[in-house]
C-alpha cells in the first residue's frame, strides 16, 4: 500500500504495522495511528486500523483526528464503522488552535465518542498579564468538561513566539485543582455515570431493604410528594359537607414507608382529621412498616399486607399516593396497578397522570457496554444510566400519558411516531427515555433535561439501543417509534428509529426480550 498520509515512503502499511509491533515490545498499552483520512485511501487506512483492532496484542489504537478538516467527525465515523465500533478503538483528537469558537461546543459535538486524549496547541493559549499562559473563559469551561469526561489532556509545542508547553501544563494543572466540586446530591449519581442497569421491577420482584434506603435518601422528591398532599388534603377537606368524617388517605406501594411519614406530617401541617393507611404487597418491606408504626408513627398508620390491585377494603378512601413512577414513566407498571385501583379506592390520585418523552442519543460508550452484555438480547433491552458520555441528539417530546382522573380510560397500550430534527453528524445509538408527572395541580417531577426537578436524584433517563447505529447529517429529520404493549400479565416495549439513511428495524418484537411482569 502506498499512501501520503504515513508520509514514509513506498510501504506504508508496512512501517505502521513494525511501529505497532515496537509498541507492544516495549509494553505500551496504547498506539497512536496516523492521522485518519478521507477520501480516497480512507478505505485502505480503515482496512488497516480494522486489522490493528482484531489483532491479538491487547493494544488500544487512538485515531488521531483533526478538528481543523472539515469533514473530521465523518473521517472518524468510517474507520470506527469499518473496524465495527470495536472497544478498542478510540479518539485522539487534536484541537486546531485557529479559530476563535466555542470549546465548549467541541465537547458537545464529541462528548458521545470515546475520546480518550485531546491535544491542545500551544497557540490556543493567550499571554496574562505576567506573560504566563491562560485560555479563554469558554475554552477553561470546556477543558473542564473534558476532565470531567475523563479525557487526558496534551499541549503540542508549537511555533516560536507561541506558549511554553511546560507553562501550558502547569496551567492546566491549575484548572483541575480549581474544577468546580460536585454538589453533594450528585456524587452519588456520578458513581454510576454510563453504567447501565437492568430497570427494577417492583410488581413482579420484592425489593431489597438497600434498595428502599437509596429511594429515602432523595429528599426532593419526597418533599414533592408531601407538598402534592398538603393541597390535595386541603381541597378535600373545602370539598366535603359532612366535615366530621375523617379524611382517609391510602399510601399504596409504601415500601419502608417514607410517604407514609409524609402524609401524616402533610395532615399535620394542614391542620386536618387524616387516617392513613399503608399498602404494600412485599411482605418484609410490610414487618419494616409494622416497626416504624410502633417506633415512630405512635401506631397511628393502619398498615395493611396486599396487593393494591386486589384489596378491597370497607371504606372508600379520599385520596390514594403512590410512587410506582420509573425512570419512563409507565415503566414500573404504574397504570396497571393504579387504574383499575382508583376505581375502587379512592377518588383522587397522587400522581395524576405523568407522560413519557424520547429524543435519539449518540453514546459510544452505553452502545459498546450494552453490545458487551452480549448477543443481540443485550440490544433489544432497555435500561436505565445516568447518561455522562451521551449527546441528546434533539430536544425530548412526549411520547404518551397516563392520566388517573375519575373517569380515566384504563386501557394500557400505546404507540406513537415522534419526528426529531436532529444536530449531527452523529451516530444514533438508540433513544433516550424519560418522564415528568403531574403529582397534584401545580406540584411536578421531571427528569427531562429541560425541565428537571432541582436536586432530585432518584431516576437516571432510560435507554433503548438500537443493533446497528444510524449515521445522521445536521439537519436530518428522524422518527422514533415507539410502542407499549400487554398480554397476559406482560407488559413492553418495542422501538424502531427511522433515519433518512435506513432503519434499525423494529427492537424487542412481542416482548421476546424483554418485558415487565405483572
Ligand atoms: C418504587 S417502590 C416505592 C416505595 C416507597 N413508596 C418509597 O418511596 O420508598 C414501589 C413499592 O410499591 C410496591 N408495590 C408495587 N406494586 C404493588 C401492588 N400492586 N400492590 C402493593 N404494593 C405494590 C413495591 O413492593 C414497592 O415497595
Amino acid at each position: 500500500m502506498t499512501s501520503k498520509w504515513a508520509g514514509e515512503g513506498d510501504n506504508a502499511e508496512a512501517l505502521v504495522r513494525k511501529e505497532v509491533e515496537f509498541g507492544e515490545y516495549v509494553g505500551l498499552k496504547s498506539v497512536v495511528a496516523p492521522a485518519v483520512v478521507g477520501g480516497d485511501a480512507a478505505a485502505s487506512y480503515g482496512q488497516l486500523v480494522s486489522s490493528l483492532v482484531e489483532a491479538p496484542e491487547p493494544q488500544t489504537v487512538l485515531v488521531r483526528v483533526q478538528l481543523e478538516e472539515s469533514d473530521a467527525w465523518q473521517r472518524w465515523n468510517r474507520v470506527r464503522l469499518m473496524s465495527n465500533s470495536s472497544t478498542r478503538l478510540q479518539v485522539l483528537l487534536e484541537l486546531s488552535g485557529k479559530s476563535d469558537g466555542d470549546g465548549r461546543t467541541v465537547v458537545q459535538h464529541w462528548r458521545a465518542e470515546p475520546v480518550h486524549v485531546v491535544v491542545l496547541p500551544a497557540r490556543l493559549f493567550l499571554q496574562n498579564a505576567g506573560g504566563y499562559p491562560v485560555l479563554r473563559r469558554w475554552d477553561q469551561e470546556a477543558m473542564h468538561q473534558w476532565m470531567d469526561l475523563g479525557v487526558a489532556l496534551a499541549v503540542q509545542q508549537g511555533d516560536d513566539g507561541d506558549a511554553e508547553v511546560k507553562d501550558c501544563v502547569r496551567y492546566l494543572r491549575h484548572l483541575a485543582e480549581t474544577r468546580p466540586t460536585t454538589a453533594a446530591h450528585c456524587a452519588a449519581s456520578d458513581a454510576y455515570r454510563d453504567v447501565l442497569q437492568a430497570p427494577l421491577q417492583p410488581l413482579m420482584d420484592q425489593l431489597a431493604s438497600e434498595t428502599y434506603e437509596v429511594f429515602e435518601a432523595d429528599a426532593p422528591k419526597y418533599e414533592h410528594y408531601e407538598a402534592a398532599m398538603i393541597q390535595a388534603i386541603v381541597d378535600t377537606a373545602a370539598a366535603r359537607q359532612d366535615s366530621d368524617r375523617q379524611i382517609v388517605l391510602v399510601v399504596a406501594g409504601a415500601g419502608r414507608g417514607p410517604l407514609v411519614s409524609r402524609a401524616l406530617h402533610a395532615a399535620r401541617r394542614s391542620a386536618a382529621d387524616v387516617a392513613v393507611v399503608a399498602v404494600e404487597k412485599n411482605a418484609s418491606a410490610v414487618v419494616e412498616l409494622h416497626r416504624r408504626n410502633m417506633s415512630l408513627w405512635g401506631g397511628a398508620v393502619d398498615v395493611v399486607h396486599a396487593d393494591m390491585r386486589r384489596w378491597a377494603p370497607a371504606q372508600r378512601a379520599d385520596i390514594l399516593v403512590s410512587e410506582l413512577l420509573g425512570s419512563f414513566g409507565d415503566n414500573e407498571l404504574a397504570p396497571e396497578c393504579l387504574a383499575g385501583a382508583l376505581e375502587r379506592l379512592a377518588n383522587v390520585c397522587i400522581p395524576r397522570r405523568y407522560t413519557a418523552y424520547v429524543a435519539p442519543v449518540s453514546s459510544s460508550a452505553l452502545f459498546r457496554s450494552a453490545r458487551e452484555f452480549g448477543g443481540t438480547h443485550a440490544l433489544e433491552t432497555p435500561y436505565v444510566v445516568n447518561m455522562h458520555a451521551a449527546r441528546v441528539l434533539a430536544p425530548e417530546q412526549p411520547v404518551w400519558e397516563f392520566s388517573h382522573m375519575p373517569g380515566d380510560n384504563v386501557h394500557s397500550q400505546r404507540s406513537n411516531t415522534i419526528k426529531f430534527r436532529v444536530q449531527g453528524p452523529a451516530l444514533v445509538h438508540g433513544v433516550a427515555g424519560f418522564f415528568d408527572a403531574e403529582l397534584y395541580t401545580d406540584v411536578r417531577l421531571s427528569i427531562c433535561p429541560a425541565t428537571h426537578t432541582a436536586e432530585m436524584h432518584s431516576w437516571f433517563p432510560m435507554f433503548f439501543p438500537i443493533q446497528v447505529p444510524l449515521a445522521v447529517a445536521d439537519g436530518d429529520e428522524v422518527l422514533v417509534h415507539m410502542w407499549r404493549r400487554s398480554a397476559g400479565a406482560k407488559t413492553w416495549y418495542e422501538w424502531c428509529v427511522d433515519t433518512p439513511g435506513g432503519t434499525s428495524g423494529l427492537h424487542n418484537v412481542n416482548g421476546h426480550e424483554f418485558w415487565i411482569g405483572h
